[in-house]
């Protein structure tokens, strides 16, 4: 276990980088990352909510109450490179004050828990808090309350990057990737205030103007490649096989019929081309679907498939083969079986 290299935190302290209130909600794998990228960060105040104090916390200080002058919580934890160095680092628990005093709140929860959370913290933000979602899929936007809408602004991050939590207290970046970030729902050019400090604390994180597009492209390559690979129970590369290409066709070709319902220009030959050149780009990766089937965890597909086929029920279009794989990946876990 080596010391957290402070050269890093000294380069990346630039004066053009504000002085930040962030909290991460969610400390899985993504959340963790995002936690010991902003840590390393000096300009950052970062403070975390989790479900529960799961992770060891130091017995010096666990059990102070929440007074503006008792230390606060904190979680000790283990971040590991790609590289193989891994570190030590610890992150403080955000209580009611933190959370108010809160610029930016980044939710790094799967999609089917994020909006919930959300709504109940809520109230405890104030209006300036600004919302970065960071999930697969879609639909956590739309399952925000109106008022969370009309007072906050949102945006969405993709990412590419991979992270693997061996334990509760440990992360391990499995993949340097990228963020993409943007205005949800709005075509935004001017990077939001806090992204300047984003940019300079975590490894390669984009501002995009148009994070709707580029949402619905990545949308599109997950309905292909990740209900595929979870019903067959094969790696990434493996459904660019010409056996799969018939299903991949009528996948794509729903998506795009959907897509375009909402104003969206996804032609399905270019979401065949661009999901077999991922699959490909990522042969011997499990998808995200595949590996909590594997577990036996909810999966995503409801905000993948299923965020099709709920929009097309909306504009009355058919998604028979979306439907059908939605089915039967929920149909996969041994917590759908039906009871004997
Ligand atoms: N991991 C990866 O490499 C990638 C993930 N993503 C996406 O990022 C999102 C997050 O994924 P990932 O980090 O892997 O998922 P994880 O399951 O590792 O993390 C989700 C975390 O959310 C926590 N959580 C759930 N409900 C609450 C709540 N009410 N309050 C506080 N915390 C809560 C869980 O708590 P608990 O620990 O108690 O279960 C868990 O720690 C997903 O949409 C995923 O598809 C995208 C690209 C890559
Ligand atoms: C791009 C892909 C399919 C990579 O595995 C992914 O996003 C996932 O597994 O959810």
């Amino acid at each position: 276990m080596s010391k957290a290299p402070e050269m890093k935190a000294a380069a990346l302290t630039t004066d053009k980088c504000k002085h930040l209130n962030i909290v991460v909600a969610g400390q899985g794998a993504i959340g963790s990352l995002w936690c010991w990228y902003l840590t390393q960060y000096s300009a950052v105040n970062l403070s975390t909510v989790t479900r529960a104090p799961a992770f060891p916390t130091s017995p010096t200080i666990s059990s102070f109450p929440n007074t503006p002058s008792a230390p606060k919580l904190k979680k000790q934890l283990s971040f590991s490179h790609f590289n193989g160095q891994s570190y030590q680092y610890h992150c403080l628990l955000a209580d009611d004050k933190t959370l108010n005093n809160a610029d930016l709140l980044v939710v790094c929860l799967k999609s089917y828990d994020a909006a919930q959370l959300v709504n109940n913290i809520a109230s405890k933000l104030a209006p300036t808090t600004d919302i970065l979602l960071v999930h697969n899929g879609m639909g956590v936007y739309e399952a925000l309350s109106d008022k969370i809408k009309a007072t906050h602004n949102i945006y969405t991050c993709l990412t590419t990057h991979g992270a693997f939590r061996p334990t509760k207290s440990h992360v391990i970046h499995t993949g340097l990737g990228s963020f993409d970030i943007g205005r949800h729902a709005f075509v935004q050019n001017e990077p939001a205030p806090w992204f300047n400090a984003l940019k300079c604390a975590l490894p390669n994180a984009h501002w995009q103007s148009d994070i709707k597009t580029k949402q619905w492209q990545k949308l599109a390559i997950n309905c292909v490649i990740n209900p595929l690979t979870a019903l067959n129970n094969v790696c990434n590369g493996e459904i660019t096989q010409a056996q799969y290409l018939p299903q991949i066709s009528a996948i794509a070709k729903e998506v795009s019929e959907v897509a375009s319902s909402q104003d969206i220009t996804l032609e399905a030959n270019t979401i065949v081309e661009q999901a077999l050149a991922v699959a490909q780009a990522t042969a011997n990766n499990v998808s995200s679907t595949l590996a909590d089937v594997r577990a036996d965890r909810t999966t995503e597909i409801n905000a993948i498939n299923g965020y099709i086929c709920q929009l097309a029920i909306e504009a009355g279009i058919s998604v028979p083969s979306n439907s059908a794989l939605v089915e039967q990946v929920n149909a996969l876990l041994k917590s759908a079986a039906p009871s004997q």
